[in-house]
């Protein structure tokens, strides 16, 4: 069953992704939260007193505590490798807003003013179409940088995680698919790469959800019950590992079970990068489970051939010095004999084709999901779709 498909998995397999918690927002209603704490004998709202950042450069803060005088802590919402983010209350424009406070070391606050740079592009261009996040502000505060973002609700991998791993409805994954397809359309349009698609980084715009029986019953005959969003409306976040031109990459980008075969072989990279996470995200969406559940290269690079077919020759016989240690004789993959263990090679076996794995989800009449995430996945990416010819796929054209 799917729900439970990563339960029954060996517990180094399980996918560790640090996540916060479900809709932490409180319950008491706001005008009640953003009163007293924080406030001087004569009224005036103060900030916090100076306190160290906790070793790893985090700011330290308590709840209910004023960030500055202008924003009031309510709840942490998420944490990341850049910094913790904030739910607060703007006192100024009377709002929630989600305030990513970024660690106080140098290379996250480099990082933090590449992000408000692409933050800033992405709104000036902002032609009303985006479903990017929206930066309301950015400040320098206590030598944190901190970004003022709209708040948004849960991530897509929050959801997933809720309903056990249970996949989403396939009409679903088409609204998911189009809207995250327009928002990457729309930043390569601006020579922006995201270089960081996972469902962690795209949130749905409201927290609201329904709860629907699902179809599976227990072995005790109980109903059981999934969350569904109320809305389908996504934006995508974290723009901190954003490269801003069209040149060709060299550096390992992307988080592993999205990472393209042209940044494992050290090929070069640029836009096409993002098209391949996308076609694993949708796999993900519409399974529930990550399609390269690896943190291995070799193990990850035999897993694309079980499910994609053979890698071609003009890509494995081009690929750098630290990739070409995966390949025998220049072209074929050093698979199983290459393996670290017995249950890597059994990792592997696990997986089937691509076409069959999605057949176990969306019935054969549906293979045009099937035909767009082949589109995605073409390992060479001069022969993916770009994100403007996923946009004129039939899949999103059908509504069956
Ligand atoms: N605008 C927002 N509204 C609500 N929650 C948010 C918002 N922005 C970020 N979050 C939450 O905070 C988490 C961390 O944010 P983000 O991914 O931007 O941080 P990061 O440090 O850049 O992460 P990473 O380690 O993936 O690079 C997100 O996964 C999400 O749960």
């Amino acid at each position: 069953m799917i729900a439970n498909g990563f339960e029954s998995m060996d517990k180094e397999r399980v996918r560790k992704r640090p996540r916060m918690t479900w809709d932490e927002a409180p319950a008491e209603p706001e005008a009640k939260r953003a009163v007293i704490k924080g406030h001087g004998s004569d009224g005036r709202i103060l900030s916090p007193p100076l306190r160290d950042d906790d070793r790893d450069g985090h700011y330290v803060f308590s709840l209910r505590d004023n960030l500055t005088p202008r924003y009031k802590i309510l709840s942490k919402m998420g944490e990341g490798t850049f910094g913790r983010v904030l739910e607060c209350w703007d006192r100024d424009t009377k709002e929630y807003v989600a305030i990513k406070i970024i660690r106080s070391i140098k290379k996250y606050r480099d990082a933090a003013m590449i992000e408000i740079d692409v933050l800033q592009k992405l709104v000036k261009s902002d032609k009303g179409r985006t479903r990017c996040v929206q930066m309301k502000n950015w400040f320098d505060y206590r030598n944190h940088i901190c970004i003022v973002f709209e708040k948004l609700g849960p991530s897509l991998f929050d959801f997933l995680k809720r309903n056990k791993y249970s996949a989403f409805p396939l009409a679903l994954v088409r609204d998911f698919g189009c809207q995250l397809l327009e928002s990457v359309a729309y930043m390569h349009e601006l020579q922006l790469v995201h270089t960081d698609l996972k469902p962690e980084n795209i949130l749905l715009v409201s927290s609201e959800n329904v709860k629907l029986p699902d179809n599976k019953r227990s072995a005790a005959n109980e109903t059981h019950f999934r969350c569904l969003p109320k809305s389908s409306a996504i934006k995508l976040i974290d723009f901190g590992s954003t490269v801003c031109d069209n040149r060709i990459h060299h550096s390992i980008v992307q988080t592993r079970h999205y990472r393209s075969p042209e940044v494992i072989l050290g090929l070069g990279w640029s836009y096409q990068c993002d098209l391949w996470s996308i076609g694993c995200i949708l796999f993900e969406l519409c399974t529930g489970e990550a399609l390269f559940q690896t943190h291995d290269n070799l193990e990850h690079l035999a897993m694309m051939e079980r499910a994609l077919g053979p890698l071609p020759e003009h890509m494995t016989r081009k690929a750098s010095r630290g990739a070409e240690k995966y390949f025998r004789r220049g072209c074929r993959l050093n698979w199983p004999e290459g393996a670290n263990s017995r249950e890597s090679i059994r990792a592997v076996k696990r997986l089937d084709r691509l076409k069959d794995m999605v057949s176990k989800h969306v019935d054969n009449t549906r293979s045009r999901f099937a035909d767009l995430l082949y589109g995605l996945l073409a390992y060479d990416p001069s022969e993916r779709l770009t994100a403007n010819e996923a946009l004129d796929h039939p899949f999103f054209k059908s509504s069956s």
